[in-house]
C-alpha cells in the first residue's frame, strides 16, 4: 500500500465554474445535501457489509451507524459512517473527478455477485455529483476517511470551492469517513438541530443503515416494503400506515407492489377511507429510491385518480435528478403507470370476487375512487366495469351487467333503449322518485361530486343506455312507450288551460306544455331538462362558473291533462277563478322543486292560510 504524502493538484473538471452551477441549479432545494451526503455514507456502509458477504472483507463488521453531527460553534455539519471508506488514489477518482461515480463503477463490477444476481440492489449514487450538492451550504469541505483496505493509511482532503484541493495523511483509528461541512455564512439555517433534525426525518426515515442524531436512532431501516409479504401480517400493515400517517383513521385495505421486471418497484398502497372533497387527500404517496426519501409529488409518476391513494413507491428505475418534461416522456415512468393501474383494478376485483358482501360495505368509501378512475382511464375501466356498483335507493348495489337485467323488462324504451333512472337527493326528489316507484322503476342514488361526470362517463361505453334524474321531465317522457294515455282533455281546452298558466307565470324561462298522465299523478310537475343540469352541475363540481352557471335555471311545467284540477281550470267560467286555482298549483308544483322563495312564498303562504 502507498504511502499519503502531502500534495496539491486541480480538480479536473472542464470548466472553471462549475461550483457556482451547482450551487445554484443541481438541486432547487439545498437541504438536499443531507439527503446525498447520508446516501453516500449509507451507500458506503451497504458495501462494506456486501463484501464481507462476498468474503472479499474478512475483518469485524461491527456497528453500522451512520452519524450525524452538528457543531454550532465551529459551524460544521459532520456525517461520518464505518464503511468502507476511502484510500488517497479512490479520492482522486471518485471525488477529484466530478462526474465519475464510484458507484457505477462498483455496480458493474459486482453486478453479478449478488445471491439474487441483482448485486447491485441497495446502492443509491448513479450520477456522481451527490457529493459536491455539500457545496450547496458549505464554504469548506473535509473527507477524513480511511479505507477498509488492510494497511491502508488515513487521508485527508479539503477543498474551499474553488478548484484547488488538498490532500495529505490524516489521523483516523477506524475504518469509514467523516465528511466535514463549513457551513457558509448564508447557510447558518442549517446549523440548528430542529432543522437538521426535520431534514433528516423527512429523508432518512427508512434508509437501510441505523442514522443517528443527537444520540437518538431517527429511522426505521427495515419498513414493511422491502419485506416479503408472506411475512407480514395485518397489524404489520396497519401499523406501518399509522408510521406513515399518525393521525389517520385506518385504511380500508392495501395492495404490497413487487415487481423486478422490466423495472424494478417496491412499495405498499393503501386505500384511504375518502371523503367528498379529494384535494385534500392528495400528495399522500411518497416516492422513494432504495429507501431514500424523494418526494411526495407523485404527479408524473402515478395516474392522476390513483393519487387519491396513500403509501409507498420505491424504485430505482425512476430517473430523479432530471426535468419534469423528461419525466413524462420516460418509457419506464409509462409502464410503472400502467403497471399500478393494473395492480390496483386485479386487488379490487380480488376483494369483490372473494367477498362481495365486504365489497360492497367498502363501497360508499371506495366509489369516488373507482368512478374517477373509470372516467379518466380506460384500461381501469376495462376491468373496473365488472366490479363498480350502482346502489339503488334500495340500498342495493349492482354490477352494470346486473343493473341491465334488473331493468330490462320494465325501463326498456320503444326505442330499445334501457333508461336508468337516478336521484341526486333522496329527500329533495321525493316526490318524483315516489313516483318512479308507483311505476315500478327502479332509481339509483348518484349524488357525489363525481357523478355527473361519472354518468356521462357511462352513457357513452355502456350502449342503447341513457341515464336520467328522476326529475328530469315527467315519467311518460323519460321513458317513452308505446302505448301513450289518452288525454281527457280536448285539444282546445289544453290550449286554453295552457294560456291561463302562462298569464300566471311570470317566469318567462320556463316552458308550458300539457300532457296526458295518469290521473293519480299531480296536476302541474315541473322538471328540469338533463342536457342543460348536467352541464350546470359538472360546471359546479369542477368549480368553474360559466355561460351555463349564469344562466337562469331553466325548467319545463307539464300540466296533467287527465288531472281533475286542471279540468276544472278548463270548465270555471270566472277568468280570476281559473287564475287563482292555476296560481294555486302553479305555486306548489315550485314548492315541491324548492323553487318557491322569498316574496314569493309569503304571498303563497298568506293566500293559503287565507282560505282555510
Ligand atoms: N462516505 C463515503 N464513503 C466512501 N466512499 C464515498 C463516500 N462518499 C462518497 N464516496 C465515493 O465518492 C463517489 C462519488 O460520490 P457522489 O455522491 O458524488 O456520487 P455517487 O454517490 O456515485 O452518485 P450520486 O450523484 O447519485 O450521489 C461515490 O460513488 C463513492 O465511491
Amino acid at each position: 500500500m502507498e504511502s499519503v504524502i502531502q500534495e496539491k493538484g486541480n480538480l479536473s473538471i472542464h470548466t472553471e465554474n462549475i461550483f457556482p452551477i451547482i450551487k445554484k441549479f443541481l438541486y432547487s432545494d439545498h437541504e438536499i445535501f443531507l439527503r446525498e451526503l447520508v446516501s453516500n455514507a449509507v451507500d458506503a456502509s451497504q458495501k462494506i457489509k456486501k463484501l464481507a458477504s462476498y468474503g472479499e472483507f474478512n475483518g469485524e463488521l461491527g456497528e453500522l451507524k451512520v452519524t450525524v453531527g452538528l457543531d454550532k460553534e465551529a459551524k460544521t455539519i459532520t456525517i461520518s459512517d464505518r464503511g468502507i471508506g476511502m484510500t488517497a488514489d479512490e479520492i482522486k477518482k471518485y471525488i477529484n473527478q466530478i462526474a465519475f461515480s464510484g458507484a457505477t463503477e462498483f455496480v458493474e463490477k459486482y453486478k453479478d455477485k449478488g445471491e439474487d444476481g441483482k448485486g447491485d440492489k441497495g446502492i443509491i449514487g448513479h450520477f456522481g455529483l451527490g457529493f459536491y450538492s455539500a457545496y450547496m451550504v458549505a464554504e469548506d469541505v473535509e473527507i477524513i476517511t480511511r479505507s477498509y483496505k488492510e494497511g491502508a493509511e488515513a487521508v485527508r482532503w479539503k477543498c474551499d470551492g474553488s478548484t484547488e484541493f488538498e490532500l495529505g495523511p490524516a489521523e483516523r483509528e477506524d475504518r469509514g469517513s467523516d465528511i466535514i461541512l463549513h457551513i457558509a455564512p448564508d447557510s447558518e439555517e442549517f446549523l440548528d438541530e430542529h432543522r437538521l433534525r426535520g431534514i433528516l426525518e423527512k429523508y432518512g426515515k427508512f434508509l437501510p443503515i441505523e442514522i443517528e442524531f443527537e444520540e437518538k436512532i431517527i429511522n426505521n431501516p427495515s419498513p414493511i416494503w422491502t419485506k416479503n409479504p408472506s411475512e407480514l401480517s395485518d397489524e404489520d400493515y396497519l401499523g406501518f400506515y399509522k408510521e406513515l400517517y399518525p393521525f389517520s383513521e385506518d385504511p380500508l385495505f392495501w395492495i404490497h407492489l413487487n415487481v423486478d421486471y422490466p423495472f424494478n418497484l417496491t412499495g405498499v398502497l393503501y386505500f384511504p377511507k375518502l371523503r367528498n372533497d379529494f384535494q385534500g387527500q392528495r400528495e399522500k404517496i411518497q416516492l422513494y429510491s432504495r429507501q431514500v426519501f424523494i418526494t411526495d409529488e407523485v404527479k408524473d409518476i402515478v395516474p392522476d385518480f390513483l393519487q387519491l391513494l396513500h403509501g409507498v413507491i420505491d424504485s430505482p428505475d425512476i430517473p430523479l435528478n432530471v426535468s419534469r418534461s423528461y419525466l413524462q416522456a420516460d418509457g419506464n415512468v409509462k409502464k410503472i403507470n400502467g403497471y399500478i393501474t393494473r395492480k390496483v383494478a386485479d386487488k379490487l376485483l380480488e376483494i369483490f370476487r372473494n367477498d362481495r358482501e365486504g365489497f360492497e360495505k367498502k363501497f360508499d368509501d371506495i366509489g369516488l375512487f373507482v368512478k374517477y378512475g373509470i372516467i379518466s382511464d380506460e384500461k381501469f375501466y376495462d376491468k373496473a366495469k365488472d366490479f363498480c356498483l350502482l346502489k339503488n335507493t334500495e340500498g342495493k348495489y349492482f354490477t352494470f351487467n346486473e343493473y341491465r337485467e334488473q331493468v330490462k323488462d320494465n325501463q326498456t324504451d320503444k326505442n330499445e333503449t334501457q333508461i336508468w333512472l337516478y336521484t341526486t337527493d333522496l329527500k329533495k326528489q321525493d316526490a318524483f322518485v315516489q313516483s318512479a316507484k308507483k311505476r315500478s322503476y327502479d332509481v339509483l342514488e348518484l349524488g357525489t361530486v363525481i357523478d355527473s361526470h361519472f354518468i356521462n362517463a357511462l352513457e357513452q361505453k355502456l350502449e342503447k343506455v341513457s341515464i336520467k334524474r328522476v326529475d328530469a321531465d315527467t315519467l311518460d317522457k323519460l321513458i317513452e312507450k308505446d302505448v301513450a294515455l289518452e288525454s281527457i282533455l280536448s285539444a282546445d281546452d289544453q290550449e286554453k288551460v295552457k294560456k291561463v298558466f302562462e298569464e300566471v307565470g311570470e317566469n318567462k324561462t320556463a316552458h308550458i306544455v300539457v300532457e296526458a298522465m295518469p290521473v293519480d299523478e299531480l296536476p302541474v310537475v315541473i322538471t328540469f331538462p338533463e342536457f342543460m343540469r348536467r352541464m350546470t352541475d359538472m360546471q359546479a363540481s369542477s368549480g368553474q362558473r360559466s355561460m351555463f352557471g349564469e344562466m337562469p335555471l331553466m325548467y319545463t311545467v307539464s300540466l296533467n291533462a287527465n288531472h281533475p284540477l286542471i279540468g276544472r281550470i278548463s270548465t270555471t267560467e270566472s277568468e280570476d277563478e281559473q287564475k287563482a286555482l292555476a296560481k294555486q298549483v302553479y305555486d306548489l308544483a315550485l314548492l315541491s322543486q324548492g323553487l318557491l322563495s322569498g316574496k314569493d312564498l309569503t304571498q303563497f303562504i298568506q293566500r293559503t292560510v287565507a282560505t282555510l
